[in-house]
């Protein structure tokens, strides 16, 4: 399987580094240094490679480097060299505070492009980061942002949809507060069901998609417990049960007759606003919530690489992984057992850690120390 591969990563005032660059042949390239030293900055930067706000959900405006004692917003840019699945192109991204407002800027070979949506043809970009390590007993929310760019990395146009629907449902809001006419609602009310149908259906498939690959791959299980995954969410609910063409008319139908307790409450209540994205233990059949700490990682390291194996059988080119702070979690045979699998995915992966011996057992890695700054080969 062909795979997207990052050749030459160059930071320019991004987080703690003022400049830096990073060529790599392939991969795996492993980041070590002490805590503090930038590993995760690196990481964040080649996320903004792909929509969204990156792996910290920054604003930008905090990312620009800062001088110590500086104050104020400074502008910054990542640009890489990336060999993707329409040839070799540099992708670019940035923000100047000082003329964009609140959006970044992207190039593609020097081009603007309207939105870094447009990176997803060349390449895209997974990660696994110990912020996510809450996401089972964090609020749906969480799961949900997670659902949706599990969605993206296999349908670039989910993005769209699901601002779509945002923008919808802030309309409908606003109406019922304003008490706006019936004429108005009906036709805000047909834009939200006609979006909130188009999302859950996408995100179904997804998750149907997913939950496939994941029973294809039981042999990983050992290490790695497979998850099983359910969408819990109204229009979801009418899609199990509705012929399709039925659906859209019977959301429109609840938005209609929930006009008073949405207006009483302020906001819509039922929609693909608030499905909840759950996650079991296939094994133990167990809520993942209800998992210990451990096993909720490693369920999130192997939906990590399901979702990574769906992307390249779909696209025909695998992603690019990132894996903050993962490896060092593991015992010895889990990490072994991640290298192989790694390898069988044929992604180039970045992963740091603190302790270079965690990744010792890598073979043909490329290895770089970290520290305030600097990144240096070795
Ligand atoms: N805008 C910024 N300008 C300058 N430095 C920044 C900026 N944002 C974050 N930093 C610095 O980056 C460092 C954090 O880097 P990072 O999270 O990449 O470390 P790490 O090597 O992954 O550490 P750990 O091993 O603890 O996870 C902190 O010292 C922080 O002060």
């Amino acid at each position: 399987m062909p795979h997207a591969a990052i050749r030459k990563l160059t930071l320019t005032a991004f987080r703690s580094y003022p400049s830096a660059q990073v060529r790599v042949e392939d991969g795996p390239v492993v980041l070590t240094g002490p805590n503090g030293a930038g590993k995760t900055n690196i990481l964040e930067a080649l996320s903004f490679l792909s929509p969204g706000r990156g792996l910290r959900r920054a604003q930008l405006g905090e990312i620009g480097h800062r001088a110590p004692g500086a104050a104020g917003e400074a502008p910054w840019a990542v640009s890489a060299l990336v060999e993707g699945a329409l040839g070799e192109v540099r992708l670019g991204t940035g923000h100047d505070p000082a003329q964009e407002g609140g959006v970044r800027r992207c190039r593609i070979d020097g081009e603007p492009v309207p939105s870094a949506n447009a990176f997803l043809d060349h390449l895209k970009v997974l990660w696994l980061t110990p912020e996510m390590d809450g996401l089972f007993l964090g609020p749906p929310g969480d799961r949900r942002r997670y659902l949706d760019r599990l969605v993206l990395a296999v349908d670039g146009a989910h993005g769209t949809r699901v601002n779509g629907l945002e923008r919808a449902l802030r309309s409908r809001n606003r109406l019922l507060e304003e008490n706006g006419s019936a004429r108005f609602l009906d036709a805000v009310e047909h834009e939200v069901a006609e979006l909130a149908v188009a999302v859950a259906a996408a995100r179904l498939e997804t998750v149907a998609r997913l939950a496939a690959e994941i029973a294809g791959h039981r042999d990983d299980a050992s290490l790695f417990p497979f998850a099983e995954l359910a969408l819990d969410g109204a229009v979801e609910r009418l899609i199990a049960v509705h012929p399709a063409l039925e659906v859209e008319d019977r959301y429109r139908a609840i938005l209609r007759d929930n006009r008073p307790r949405d207006r009483a409450a302020g906001r819509t209540l039922e929609g693909p606003h608030l499905t909840d994205l759950s996650v079991s233990h296939g094994e133990k059949q167990l809520p993942a919530a209800r998992c210990s700490t451990g096993e909720q990682k490693s369920l999130l390291i192997g939906l990590t690489l399901s979702h990574a194996r769906l992307v390249a059988s779909m696209q025909g080119l695998s992603p690019v992984l990132l894996l903050d702070d993962v490896v060092a979690y593991l015992d010895a045979a889990r990490r072994t057992g991640l290298f192989e699998a790694l390898a069988r995915l044929g992604a180039q992966v970045w992963m740091t850690g603190a302790d270079p011996s965690a990744f010792a057992a890598l073979e043909r890695a490329e290895r770089f120390t970290v520290a305030p700054g600097a990144i240096a080969r070795g």
